[in-house]
């Protein structure tokens, strides 16, 4: 038998966790988190905070009594404080008392995610700023939005969990002020023709914005209890309730000080999501992943990713070398029924990249104009000047045209040219496009 300790038995750590178990019966599986529940999908936080979705039951999809049935040890509460890398031993720490114990390893497994980033300002610890990780941090936020007295509700950070967060409180009847230090939301995704789609949505679903303003300290009341957000220009405004959602950094306590690290401080994987230890893997928010529109090393936080780098791991440490096929970062967000779903990079993050590229973009109704339920549908295709091959898609539409982006993703992990593109055999249905449909029209308009 050759035993795995698993550290984070989240999304990254269950997948591989089940890879093992499922695949190689001559794997001892160990996992360890500290949380009191596992599997928690953080994309429902807002769904059920926004009474979208009645509760917050089906957002987990296994339990600890899963793995215990498939043979696995599984400590939860339990956090790993230290690692001695060298002896290929964990030291571990119940947090609901009991002795520290230590477990070998043949092979380890960082899991260990992510953390959302703190804004660096004063009065970031006041009482009433939350951040929108954990379920935990959904019940205390949901708690909050349940309280009377809470009627203004400012999110700092409009990314992905900002935008999801801010329809959240608006839904729940609240002011919302939404403050990003970037010029609109979306930034990290989207080029400014989409991302001032949502802007405008926004907006006419009645919340304020407060784009292109950093936030430069929280205030409080006589309890300690924020009351104001503060920005860089010196403007006060009042709020009984912040959520903070300014990016999640990798959670790297455990390996900083022995492994190679990225940029950010991830640890550094290759294809076999091995760490710069031999011993030591590593996958999901806690890692890099590769890129194949950036044709190299990246980090994305994303469930998705997660699951995917988690299996990974599992062959690679089962006995089945298995190389990632890389990522490309795709990603979706819904709001008041406005659908924004992107691949790879935006014109601006190519810039960021100093990837030298063109784009093709196209808009027209998604269905033939004698179609009743019609809606707009407007796509851009990002490709390498260059070698022409397609680096990144994006399209946003009232109506769900979400599955054309996974064709764009194959496009991008495969590199086929913006030229291939414009020929390919794209069914037509009244239904769902019109005879020239969007993503032709888009290719065959590339110069
Ligand atoms: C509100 C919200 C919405 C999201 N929506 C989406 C979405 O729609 N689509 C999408 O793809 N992604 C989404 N994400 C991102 C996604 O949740 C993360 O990318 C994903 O959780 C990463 O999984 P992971 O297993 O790598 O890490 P994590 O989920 O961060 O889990 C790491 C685990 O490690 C444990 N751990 C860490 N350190 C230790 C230690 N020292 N000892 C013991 N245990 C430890 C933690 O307790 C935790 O359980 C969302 C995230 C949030 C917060
Ligand atoms: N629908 C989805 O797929 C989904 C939903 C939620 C979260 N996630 C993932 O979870 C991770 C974390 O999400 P997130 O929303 O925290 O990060 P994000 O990267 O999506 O957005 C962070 C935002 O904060 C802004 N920002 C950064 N520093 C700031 C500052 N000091 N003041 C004001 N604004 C600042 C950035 O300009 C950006 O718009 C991301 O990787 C995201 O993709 C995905």
């Amino acid at each position: 038998m050759s035993r795995t300790v698993i550290i984070g038995a989240n999304h990254a750590g269950i997948a591989a966790a089940n890879t093992l178990l499922d695949n190689y019966p001559d794997q001892e599986v160990v996992l360890v988190d500290r949380n009191t529940n596992l599997s928690y999908l953080g994309c429902g936080t807002a769904l059920w905070v926004g009474r979208q979705i009645e509760d917050y039951h089906g957002l987990f999809y296994t339990k600890k009594e899963d793995f215990e049935a498939k043979g696995a040890k599984i400590y939860m509460e339990t956090s790993v404080n230290d690692i001695d890398y060298a002896g290929k031993k964990v030291h571990c720490h119940p947090l609901t008392g009991g002795d520290d114990f230590t477990l070998e390893y043949d092979h380890l497994l960082l899991t260990t995610g992510s953390t959302p980033i703190s804004p660096n300002v004063p009065g970031r610890d006041l009482d009433g700023i939350h951040f929108l990780k954990l379920f935990q941090d959904g019940q205390d936020v949901d708690k909050e939005m349940s309280k009377p007295e809470v009627q203004t509700v400012a999110v700092i950070g409009a990314g992905y969990i900002g935008v999801e967060v801010a329809e959240a409180a608006k839904r729940r009847g609240k002011k919302v002020l939404v403050f990003d230090a970037a010029p609109t939301c979306l930034a990290n995704y989207y080029d400014p023709e989409f991302s001032s789609m949502m802007e405008e949505n926004l907006k006419e679903h009645d919340l304020e914005l407060h784009f292109g303003k950093l936030v430069s300290e929280y205030k409080g009341d006589a309890n300690g209890r924020v009351n104001q957000v503060v920005t860089k220009e010196g403007e006060t405004y009042d709020v009984d309730l912040v959520i903070n959602a300014i990016g999640f950094r990798p959670n790297n306590d455990l390996g900083k000080d022995h492994l190679d690290l990225f940029a950010n401080g991830a640890y550094k994987v290759d294809r076999h999501q091995v760490t710069s230890d031999p011993a030591v893997y590593a996958a999901g928010d806690c890692a890099t992943i590769y890129s194949n529109a950036l044709d190299g090393d990246t980090y994305i936080a994303l469930a998705s990713n997660a699951v995917r780098s988690g299996i990974v791991a599992g062959h690679n440490i089962g006995g089945t070398a298995l190389e990632a096929i890389g990522v490309q970062g795709s990603n979706g967000i819904s709001i008041f029924g406005l659908n924004l779903v992107s691949t790879g990079l935006s014109v601006e993050s190519a810039a960021k990249f100093g990837v030298d590229v063109a784009y093709t973009d196209f808009e027209d109704l998604q269905k033939p104009a004698f179609m009743k339920v019609n809606d707009k549908v407007k796509i851009r295709i990002v490709y390498e000047k260059s070698s022409r091959r397609v680096v990144g898609a994006q399209l946003a539409s009232k109506a769900d045209v979400s599955m054309a982006i996974h064709m764009f993703s194959l496009a991008i992990q495969e590199h086929v040219t913006i030229d291939k593109l414009s020929l390919l055999d794209i069914f037509f249905l009244p239904h769902f496009n019109q005879p020239y449909n969007y993503i032709t029209m888009a290719a065959l308009g590339a110069k």
